[in-house]
């Protein structure tokens, strides 16, 4: 158990299990995109410790370019979707891999993808290390996801809470 401000959390999704499934979309992804030279696009804050490892299960060249939006105020959504950076040209005619830590709402997938589809992108493959089906309030298709999990606030491996946590080895949730 680890506390963290005015909430505890327990162990959920260990390194472990985290390293593999990472290998294996590293693997699908590979096999997909490989000789397209992909532009790994990553939301930041949260996606940054994900897609440092991604990008080193992929096997082939690649490039990396970041987006920062929030919107989340402690464990919920604010529903405001804020740009911090937006998304650049670089992303035009290229086969994008849009990288998020976790897929909840949906509500910033919602906004964002609209921006990124503006820019004329050869495709765009959606790649999630969590998504919570039964949060979702939007039709988001995430092509590839690390972890299907409950409705419950989890912090670690990128994941924050009001910015804390994301150093954390492995990820835990949040608990009554
Ligand atoms: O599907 P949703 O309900 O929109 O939630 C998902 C988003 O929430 C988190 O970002 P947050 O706004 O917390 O910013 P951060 O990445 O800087 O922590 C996370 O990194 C996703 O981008
Ligand atoms: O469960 C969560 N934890 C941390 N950040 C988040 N952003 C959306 N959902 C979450």
């Amino acid at each position: 158990m680890i506390k963290i401000q005015d909430l505890e959390f327990e162990a959920f999704i260990d390194r472990e299990a985290i390293n593999d499934r990472i290998g294996e979309i590293g693997y699908e992804l590979t096999k997909k995109y490989k000789d397209e030279n992909p532009i790994f696009l990553g939301m930041l804050s949260g996606a940054f410790v994900f897609m440092a490892d991604i990008i080193r299960a992929f096997d082939g060249d690649c490039e990396v370019t970041f987006v920062k939006y929030y919107s989340y105020d402690g464990v919920k959504s604010t529903g405001k979707l804020n740009e911090v950076i937006g998304v650049d040209d670089s992303i035009r005619g290229r086969t994008v891999i849009l990288i998020e830590d976790i897929v909840d709402t949906g509500n910033t997938l919602h906004e964002f993808l609209p921006k990124v589809f503006a820019k004329e992108p050869k495709t765009v493959e959606v790649v999630s290390l969590l998504v919570k089906p039964s949060a979702l309030q939007h039709d988001i298709t995430v092509h590839q996801t690390g972890f299907e999990i409950e409705d419950v606030f989890v912090v670690g491996y990128g994941l924050d809470y009001n910015g804390l946590g994301r150093n954390l080895q492995a990820i835990y949730r949040k608990r009554d």
